[in-house]
């Protein structure tokens, strides 16, 4: 997706790394050392599907293992390569160190069309890949924990914890080999949809500082505002539906692989994405104006743009017509370094991939801890809530008796104290808790230094320091 002349993916996560690790006093040989990513794995692998040998790459890249396991998704794509994976790594290193998860950053990929295959096809050939990483321990619960990423979901997730089970029997923590798992295998609630939450959680936090909110020349809330999304899938849909049905926000168009629907008043995301269940793409939705170019929409006048498809979307070919004050980067490296700058000087605030697409390893984090404690997620901490609610309902209740207070405790208040916080409720609101956390750590760098010029290199100041610690405290 990069412009001809411009540097590939993983260069450009260089430059950014770079333009950050210019402005720390850390020696130049341990920037090196976090810059670079440790070891990439590539695989060929043969697998006999309709009566013929069909041959797949797979990658597998370790960026860095400061801290261990390492974390990061397995995407599905023709376009997938090594330069693709290793720069996607090394975005996991940076964003798991900003949103503060105890992990390295790795990140998968395999050569493949999974539109092209059969499910059965497709899982004998992802526990084929799985076998291969496996073997050599790049997929473990205690060393290399991938995730669902661009065409993976939770049904891939659950044939690679099947396969790891199967060459793992005695491994009782085999079901924290991968996360993203469907809640029936092993899975947490709100992991399908916690990267879209995580962007929506992302500008909620951003909308909550006027100061940020007039940089990118914009005022009030999220109300009203016009957003344009590309990529009506796992990440983009999720965002789409919650800021348009909770915060009031408009989706004004759709970017997808045929092309872009656009209607002013607002789309009806969840419609839209039936219509693309049901026809293969957004051409013909009813009501909306349909764009043969999809790409050209990247330009179109509105609030807030939210890339949730590709890397190098927008690049040197396309940054100076790109109108949208605020850039949400959903997908990883949607925009590439050049474009990064050229934006940055027309006073674009762009909301980092790092940040705003933490969602996802965060949840990942929960679901992983769930399943090495072998407890229901929240079980603890309601056993807890509940004790606590049990003394405050006794303690009220003896209060209205000792002061003669004509009134008893209904059965319903006393339901909803003791109730406690169940699964979905502790991974939101620890998902909430961390994406407000992270802004607050990238915002008081952005605003306390001069030379900082925007939330990226903040980002990335945050996210090297912390590896930096990491490798100085362990020593190297
Ligand atoms: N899934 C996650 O939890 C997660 C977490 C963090 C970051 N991300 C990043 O978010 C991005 C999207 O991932 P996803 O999981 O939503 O993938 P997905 O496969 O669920 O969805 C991708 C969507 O983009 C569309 N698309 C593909 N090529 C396109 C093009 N040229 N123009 C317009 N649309 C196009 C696809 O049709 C699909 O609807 C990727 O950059 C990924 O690395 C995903």
């Amino acid at each position: 997706m990069q412009h001809a002349l411009e540097p590939s993916f993983r260069q450009s996560v260089d430059i950014m790394f770079n333009r950050a690790a210019a402005l720390m006093d850390i020696p130049p040989g341990l920037k090196e050392k976090i810059r670079v990513c440790n070891a990439t794995y590539t695989v060929r692998f043969g697998v006999r599907l309709r009566g013929e040998l069909h041959t797949f790459t797979g990658y597998r890249s370790v960026h860095s293992e400061h801290m261990e396991p390492v974390k990061g998704g397995i995407r599905y794509a023709t376009s997938v390569n090594q330069d693709e994976v290793e720069a996607l790594a090394a975005l996991m290193t940076y964003k798991c160190a900003l949103v503060e998860t105890p992990f390295g950053g790795s990140k998968g990929g395999l050569c493949i069309d999974p539109r092209q295959w059969e499910p059965h096809e497709l899982e004998q050939i992802t526990r084929r890949f799985a076998y291969e990483l496996i073997k050599r321990d790049l997929i473990h619960p205690a060393q290399n924990v991938p995730a669902p990423d661009m065409g993976t979901g939770e049904r891939e997730m659950a044939w690679i914890a099947d396969q790891y089970r199967r060459m793992n029997t005695t491994d009782i923590n085999a079901a924290a080999c991968v996360t993203g798992k469907p809640t029936h295998a092993g899975g947490i609630q709100g992991r399908t949809e916690a990267t879209g939450r995580g962007v929506q959680y992302a500008l909620r936090e951003f909308f909550r500082h006027p100061e940020d909110v007039a940089k990118a020349g914009l005022s009030g809330t999220l109300d009203g505002k016009r957003i344009i999304v590309q990529g009506l899938g796992n990440v983009g849909y999720h965002a789409a539906q919650f800021l348009s049905e909770e915060d009031g926000a408009r989706i004004t168009a759709v970017i997808e692989r045929d092309g872009a629907v656009i209607d002013e008043k607002g789309l009806n995301v969840a419609a839209l994405r039936l219509h693309i269940a049901e026809t293969g793409g957004v051409r013909g939705f009813p009501g909306a104006t349909f764009v043969e170019e999809g790409a050209e929409v990247l330009e179109h006048p509105c609030d807030i743009l939210i890339p949730a498809a590709l890397e190098g979307v927008i690049n040197m070919g396309n940054a100076e017509r790109v109108r949208a004050p605020l850039i949400v980067e959903a997908a990883n490296g949607p925009v590439t370094a050049g474009a990064d700058e050229v934006l940055r000087k027309r006073g674009c605030v762009i909301i980092p991939d790092m940040y705003a697409n933490a969602g996802g390893v965060t949840v990942s984090y929960f679901e992983w801890v769930k399943n090495l404690s072998h407890i229901r997620f929240g079980r603890m901490q309601r056993r807890q809530e509940e004790a606590r609610h049990l003394i405050l309902v006794d303690e009220l209740e003896r209060l209205s008796a000792s002061h003669d207070l004509k009134w008893t405790l209904s059965d319903g208040f006393k339901q909803k104290y003791l109730r406690g916080a169940g699964e979905l409720e502790l991974v939101r609101s620890g998902l909430d808790d961390t994406m407000r956390g992270a802004y607050q750590a990238m915002r008081e760098v952005w605003h306390s230094r001069q030379d900082v010029e925007d939330l990226r290199v903040a980002a990335y100041l945050v996210a090297i320091e912390r590896v930096a610690l990491s490798y100085q405290s362990k020593g190297l």
